[in-house]
């Protein structure tokens, strides 16, 4: 277990805790949704990662948040579980109630403190905010020995009364005290101005671990996260791949990556081991079906790719003159083993692990299964081959629909007809529909087996490979009554990864239902 000194009181001088939300916030991105299972195996690669704190949800949310947040917490023993909670007793009963069985749990409550947030969204007056603040950190503190206190809107809020707060949430009995720039307005310089003058002013900050939690409307929650460490944080905020609320958060995998890259001018340590920021970075671009940009830093496709000559004649003298960290630092590995038809559940299994993936029994067998289906058709199968149908394997495992089979009639002389078997909730179920196209006539003929109301907002097709044998993976996005979702599908076959890819798209529809169901209302 890390020691309460690293996760709960005061940070050490030069360790810098990472609190990740990716399940929380990142999972506020539009079109985001997990499920309980897809929750758990993130929180595991947080955990494995080294990640101090683990924001695993907001309980009060919906019922889907609640037991997520308490299976989390059940599960995981090394990192600290925390759940976010209003400024109400209700919201902080209910946090407690699904992080009371953690090892280790803290509280995160927040109210807004802005002048702009006070007036129009709470509607309260500045003396009622400040009351509330103390309520609320003396009633979490009630329950819980570690207890996190935000100001919501802290960047746009005024310095007077931020001060009074925090110096009240302290006396309250926060021992971490959070600065959200919650939509992304501040800039380095100013922020670390910010944290600066609350280091002079607040007179029991050194009671408290100043924590930052940026946001990237202006694209700078990275940049304003590491002026925040310059100026004392000690707590940053982020999530995977930098997913969030719009146009998300703070990247772990960049400022992490920052702070061991830029030791000489940061020095300032982290307990993440870099190693499993690929592997993490690709688990939750599969589960929540956003891909991530080829020119992401640290993890996008191009990351580490060189094809231009001069740099490609430079990195094979020295490939320190176009790389400032190794692709290996990151969990990226140049492949060793080569698969094909060949190959047995060891070696897959091998290459599985070489990749980052851990995967569960049934997990394995599903993607073992459509490696063989796969490797029989297509010549080479290539890293991104196999790393594209284990995110298809992890992403279907406990579907309530599942893809079958299925035959279209297509080319140009119409009309282009497709016939699928889908299986829904264990009973096969087939339809037959002809359509503009094979990609339109298949998902007519999912909505006869499956009728619904969420309608395709956007269909997107990418080639894992070259050549005209590569797999195809389809990216669909779903919209029903304002709710969206991602769908992801692949497969050799196009119009195959497009149902698929439809076929996800309407099971995480399901579970964004039931997550919006009324919440259990903790008793008053
Ligand atoms: C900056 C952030 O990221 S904060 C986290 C944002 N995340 C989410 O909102 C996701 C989950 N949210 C939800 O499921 C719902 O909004 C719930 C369950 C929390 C609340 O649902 P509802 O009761 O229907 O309220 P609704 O969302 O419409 O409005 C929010 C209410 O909370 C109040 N509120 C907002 N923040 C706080 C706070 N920190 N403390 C106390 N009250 C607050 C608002 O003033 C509003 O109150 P009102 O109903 O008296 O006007
Ligand atoms: C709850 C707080 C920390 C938040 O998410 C924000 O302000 O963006």
């Amino acid at each position: 277990m890390t020691s309460d000194k690293q996760t709960a009181g005061v940070a050490a001088e030069n360790h810098v805790k990472i609190f990740d939300t990716t399940l929380r916030d990142g999972e506020q991105s539009p079109g985001c949704s997990m499920n309980l299972e897809e929750k758990i195996q993130v929180a595991e690669m947080l955990e494995a990662m080294g990640v101090d704190i683990i924001e695993a949800g907001f309980p009060i949310a919906s019922n889907g948040d609640f037991e997520a947040v308490r299976e989390v917490a059940a599960r995981v023993k090394n990192s600290r579980v925390a759940g976010l909670a209003r400024a109400t007793q209700k919201d902080i009963d209910r946090a407690w109630e699904a992080l009371k069985g953690a090892e280790a749990a803290r509280i995160h409550t927040f109210l807004s403190t802005s002048p702009l947030h006070m007036k129009f969204k709470l509607q309260m007056e500045p003396e009622a905010v400040h009351q509330a603040v103390i309520d609320s950190v003396s009633y979490a503190r009630k329950l819980c020995e570690d207890v996190e206190w935000s100001p919501e809107d802290g960047t746009r809020t005024e310095h007077d009364f931020l001060c009074r707060c925090v110096e009240s949430a302290i006396k309250a009995g926060a021992r971490t005290i959070n600065i959200p720039d919650t939509v992304g307005y501040t800039v380095p310089e100013e922020f670390h101005a910010l944290i600066a003058m609350l280091m002079n002013r607040v007179p029991n900050i050194d009671q408290a671990t100043i924590s930052v939690h940026c946001h990237n409307d202006l694209g700078l929650a990275v940049a304003n996260s590491l002026a925040a460490v310059r100026a004392g944080a000690r707590q940053i905020e982020c999530t995977i791949n930098g997913i969030g609320e719009r146009a998300g958060n703070c990247a772990m995998e960049e400022v992490v990556m920052a702070l061991r890259t830029r030791h000489d001018v940061l020095p300032y340590d982290t307990r993440i081991d870099t190693r499993k920021i690929t592997p993490a970075s690709r688990l939750v671009s599969t589960i929540t079906g956003f891909s991530v940009q080829p020119n992401k830093a640290i993890v996008g496709a191009n990351a580490f790719a060189h094809e231009s000559g001069i740099h490609q004649d430079g990195m094979l003298k020295n490939a320190q003159t176009y790389e400032i960290m190794t692709p290996e630092s990151v969990g990226l590995t140049r492949s060793t083993l080569v698969m094909g038809k060949h190959s047995g559940r060891h070696a897959f299994k091998s290459k599985l692990e070489e990749l980052g993936f851990r995967l569960s029994d049934n997990q394995l067998q599903d993607a073992f299964v459509r490696f063989k289906e796969l490797a029989d058709r297509k010549k080479d199968v290539f890293d991104e081959d196999i790393v594209a149908l284990v995110d298809d394997a992890v992403v279907r495992h406990n579907d309530h629909i599942r893809f079958v089979e299925m035959s279209v009639v297509c080319g140009s002389k119409g009309p282009q007809s497709a016939e699928l078997t889908l299986e829904v909730e264990g009973q096969r179920k087939t339809a037959r529909a002809e359509g503009n196209g094979p990609v339109d006539a298949a998902f007519e003929a999912i909505r006869a087996i499956v009728p619904h109301e969420a309608k395709l907002m956007l269909y997107q097709v990418h080639a894992v490979t070259g050549g005209t044998d590569a797999q195809a993976e389809v990216t669909v996005r779903l919209e029903e009554q304002g709710k969206t979702v991602n769908g992801q599908g692949a497969d050799h076959d196009t119009i195959v990864a497009s149902v698929r890819a439809y076929v996800n798209g309407l099971n995480r529809m399901m579970v964004k239902r039931e997550k919006t169901a009324p919440p259990v209302q903790a008793a008053e």
